[in-house]
């Protein structure tokens, strides 16, 4: 028996106890065995609708929260008659021909609730993703999923997608990064078809849209956008949309928009701490087709502490890890490892130390400007002749090397993620409304620039 037909067989027990034996002997029991598991989902074999509905209807919550309890994850019960077991092959016509790797609308089918290991850092994102994804259209819309660089939100994203897609085969789904949308409708405009862009973006159930921020600048794009966005909203259908910053940060993007993403839920994704990825690391190792399946873990370790802040770095790191020591024939060490990455950490070291020197600068020449000291600057003093000049170094360092709000909490004395956040927001928004605020932030920006290019 596998673990999906135990855990069944648990519940099963369970629900002999919870309901009556005649309901018990008319619903459940003929369930004995569960037919396959999908990303996050086992699936049961039901004899008729009628049964299917019943369950939906009535006990569906009862089984998952059972679930929840004996499996210690988040896990779902999908209970599917015989002729909804249609293999996705034959809805997909000939001439689409799409690459084993892809499903219909785009989407990758490698991303998947399953291989997301799951953290601190994401447990948010990954449990409302998980909803969205159970019941679209209702519990969160659009779904609003920001983060920096390489941590994640495409592959939850695309979870999202390949979840629905599992559950009911015939759902319509459209992934498209932001700048494939405004590529199209620039081919709409040139070619005026207006026909072929609806159909494509309209005559969907799900949209999910990638780096929003790309965007940024594409007027008309945005006001298409907007449309379409109206559209599938007053429709209930669901938006998931993702970004490199919160909706109310980003630039250039018309305000209709914005809060339109604000709308919905917004939910964030952070760096992994150190045994978060250190399980990534596990995780993958285990996908690897590589030969390797074991590497000691004072190994996982160093790969895991040489990659902070970028999950597809890390996983780069270990496939040329794997591949560096198989082809030379060597051992898995920290030695051999710290050889095999030498090049990849000498590239990082090197523009880590320049980032870090810039930022060093940047506090000097802030604090040079307004008159006071460094150790003021970073210090805890509440002041206002200290906090103007700290939330400027913060937001200027943010703005750019775009490094995660916490890193740059870490250079101001350990200030958290949200403290970094908020400063930066509320000096991007000042910035707006307050001339002079500007032109010092423009004439400070000069001398950094005239600092860090020496
Ligand atoms: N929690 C995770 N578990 C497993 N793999 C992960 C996790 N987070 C990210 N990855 C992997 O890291 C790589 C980068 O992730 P992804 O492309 O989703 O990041 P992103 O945030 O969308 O990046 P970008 O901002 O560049 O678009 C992918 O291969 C993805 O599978």
């Amino acid at each position: 028996m596998n673990e999906y037909d135990q855990l069944w067989q648990q519940i099963l027990n369970d629900l002999a106890v919870v309901f009556s034996e005649e309901l018990y002997i008319d619903v459940f029991e003929p369930l004995k065995k569960t037919h396959k598991y999908a990303n996050g989902q086992i699936f049961v074999l039901v004899p008729n609708e009628f049964i299917k509905n019943r369950i939906n209807r009535f006990y569906i919550n009862k089984i998952n929260e059972l679930a929840e309890k004996h499996y210690k994850k988040v896990i779902r019960f999908k209970f599917v008659t015989e002729a909804e077991l249609v293999p996705e092959e034959t809805l997909i016509s000939p001439e689409r021909n799409l690459s084993i790797k892809y499903r219909p609308g785009n989407l990758n089918r490698t991303y998947t609730f399953d291989n997301f290991v799951v953290g601190k850092s994401n447990n948010f994102a990954f449990r409302m993703a998980m909803k969205v994804a159970d019941q679209p259209g209702t519990v969160a819309n659009p779904l609003y999923i920001f983060g920096d660089v390489g941590l994640g939100k495409t592959h939850l994203m695309q979870s999202i997608g390949n979840f629905i897609l599992d559950n009911d085969i015939h759902q319509k789904i459209m992934y498209v990064k932001a700048d494939g949308f405004i590529e199209d409708f620039a081919n709409l405009l040139r070619r005026e078809r207006m026909d072929d862009f609806n159909q494509k973006y309209r005559d969907i159930d799900v949209l999910l849209v990638d780096d929003i921020q790309i965007m940024g600048g594409a007027t008309k794009t945005q006001m298409e956008f907007f449309k379409l966005f109206d559209y599938l909203y007053q429709q209930n259908k669901q938006i998931v949309i993702t970004s490199d910053k919160p909706a109310s940060d980003l630039k250039n993007i018309m305000s209709r928009l914005t809060s339109r993403f604000e709308v919905g839920l917004t939910v964030d994704i952070q760096v992994p701490d150190l045994e978060h990825r250190i399980e990534i690391l596990k995780r993958k190792l285990a996908t690897e087709s590589s030969d390797i399946h074991d590497i000691p873990n004072e190994v996982l370790e160093f790969i895991a502490s040489s990659f902070v802040t970028n999950i597809r770095e890390l996983e780069g790191a270990l496939k040329r890890v794997l591949f560096y020591c198989l082809a030379n024939n060597l051992e898995l060490t920290v030695e051999s490892v710290n050889e095999a990455l030498e090049p990849l950490l000498k590239t990082k070291r090197k523009s880590d130390s320049l980032n870090e020197n810039n930022y060093d600068k940047i506090q000097s020449v802030v604090s040079d400007f307004y008159g006071i000291t460094i150790d003021d600057l970073i210090g805890k003093k509440r002041h206002s002749k200290y906090i103007l000049p700290r939330h400027i170094s913060m937001y200027i360092i943010k703005s750019k090397y775009n490094i995660p709000y916490k890193t740059i909490g870490s250079l101001f004395g350990g200030r958290d993620h949200s403290t970094v956040l908020a400063a930066c927001e509320k000096i991007e928004n000042e910035i707006k409304q307050n001339l002079s605020l500007k032109i010092a932030i423009d004439t400070i920006n000069k001398k950094i620039d005239h600092f860090t290019q020496k």
